[in-house]
């Protein structure tokens, strides 16, 4: 018998998650059945979803999210012991999975991407849902074209911070936004932003004007709220917006959210596109966006950054931590 771990979400959250609000639960895993393997977690992502979608779930709920973990034991021949897989089982330590029922997110198996020599917890991050992200939404939602303005918010953290270094691939001059001037000059200094700027500190309609005099062509929005309406008030004719997320109201309680200011004068005259998307329309081509990251990664052109928290007993603390804006890159734990 294989004793597992994992957290169990017990109540709706108010405001930032609680600690309280999970319960690490003990149990033992029954026998392998024909066509299951039984999997040890490796590395588990924290992710803004798991904060947005609470909700949406029924109380009490397995906290869901991915995970790189490997086949300890096997009764299925497609899954060998020691095959690498990335899965959607969430934050617990060991699992027994048949991957013959779980084709369809959100409750997907998929094995370990070819990485060549990089590190499998990229598979949670650069090439996993968070740098397809970056990849589809960019390039299918924004479609830059080369010279044009990108700008992009959340830009040091684990979408952001692969939107910026793939526009300057595609030939764009990039803006980012983050939250300390740390930050600031990371995207500069290693990532090559042409301009990062300190929201929290900045005049953010002028530091705007000034790093992008002739406007805004694409916009990629990981945070929502206000800074988002200033930023589409400055965007050219035609410009192009993917709405990806909206973290700065992830923990507000209703009655907080930010009255943003009307922006229907400036989508009209302008003709902005302003699109929303979830990663997992594009699951079908997932692949192939892998295999480029991989190729932009190993040759150079991306940077790849984790922020990496160590013990299963931490991973309450590196999901806060991750909301907080600790990290640079994302956020993961080693189990
Ligand atoms: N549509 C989709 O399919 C997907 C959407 N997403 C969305 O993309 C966004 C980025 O996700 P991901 O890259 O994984 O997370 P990050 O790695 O960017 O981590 C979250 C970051 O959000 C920033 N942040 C926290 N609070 C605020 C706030 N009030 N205002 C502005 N920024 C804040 C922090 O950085 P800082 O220090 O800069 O404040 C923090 O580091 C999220 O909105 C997420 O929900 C992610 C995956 C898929
Ligand atoms: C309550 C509304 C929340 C709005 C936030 C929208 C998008 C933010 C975001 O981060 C989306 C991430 C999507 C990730 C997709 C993961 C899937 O593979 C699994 C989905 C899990 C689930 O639906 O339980």
């Amino acid at each position: 018998m294989v004793k597992a771990r994992k957290y169990v979400v017990k109540n709706y959250f108010e405001g930032v998650p609680k600690r309280d609000d999970y319960e690490i639960i003990d149990y033992e895993l029954p026998n392998l059945q024909n066509g299951e393997i039984l999997t040890k977690t490796e590395w588990i992502s924290v992710d803004p979803y798991q904060r947005a979608y609470n909700r949406l779930n029924k109380i009490p709920y397995d906290q869901f999210g991915y995970q790189v973990a490997v086949v300890e034991d096997s009764k299925n021949p497609s899954y060998p012991i020691g095959t690498r897989i990335i899965t959607h089982k969430g934050w617990c330590d060991y699992a027994i999975l048949n991957p013959n029922e779980l084709q369809k997110p959100p409750n997907m198996i998929y094995k370990l991407p070819n990485l060549k020599d990089l590190s499998p917890s990229l598979g949670i991050g650069a090439v996993g849902m968070p740098g397809a992200t970056a990849y589809f939404g960019l390039l299918e939602i924004c479609k830059p074209k080369v010279g044009e303005t990108v700008v992009v918010t959340g830009a040091a953290g684990a979408v952001g911070s692969m939107v910026g270094q793939i526009a300057k691939i595609k030939g764009c001059r990039v803006i980012g936004f983050a939250g300390s001037d740390d930050k600031v000059e990371w995207l500069e200094k290693e990532l090559g932003f042409d301009k990062a700027i300190n929201y929290k500190t900045a005049d953010i309609d002028k530091a705007l004007k000034e790093a992008a005099p002739k406007g805004i062509d694409c916009y990629f929005d990981n945070v929502g709220g206000e800074i988002s309406s200033v930023i589409i008030s400055q965007m050219n004719a035609k410009g192009r917006v993917a709405v990806c997320g909206s973290i700065s109201s992830y923990n507000e309680v209703s009655s907080n959210v930010v009255k943003a200011p009307i922006l229907q004068p400036y989508i009209v005259s302008k003709e902005l596109t302003i699109q929303g998307f979830i990663v997992t329309s594009f699951s079908k081509h997932w692949p192939e966006a892998f295999a480029q990251l991989v190729e932009w990664i190993k040759s150079g052109k991306l940077v790849t950054r984790e922020y990496i928290t160590e013990g299963f007993d931490k991973i309450y603390d590196a999901f806060i931590g991750m909301l907080a804006g600790n990290n640079f890159g994302k956020a993961i734990v080693k189990i």
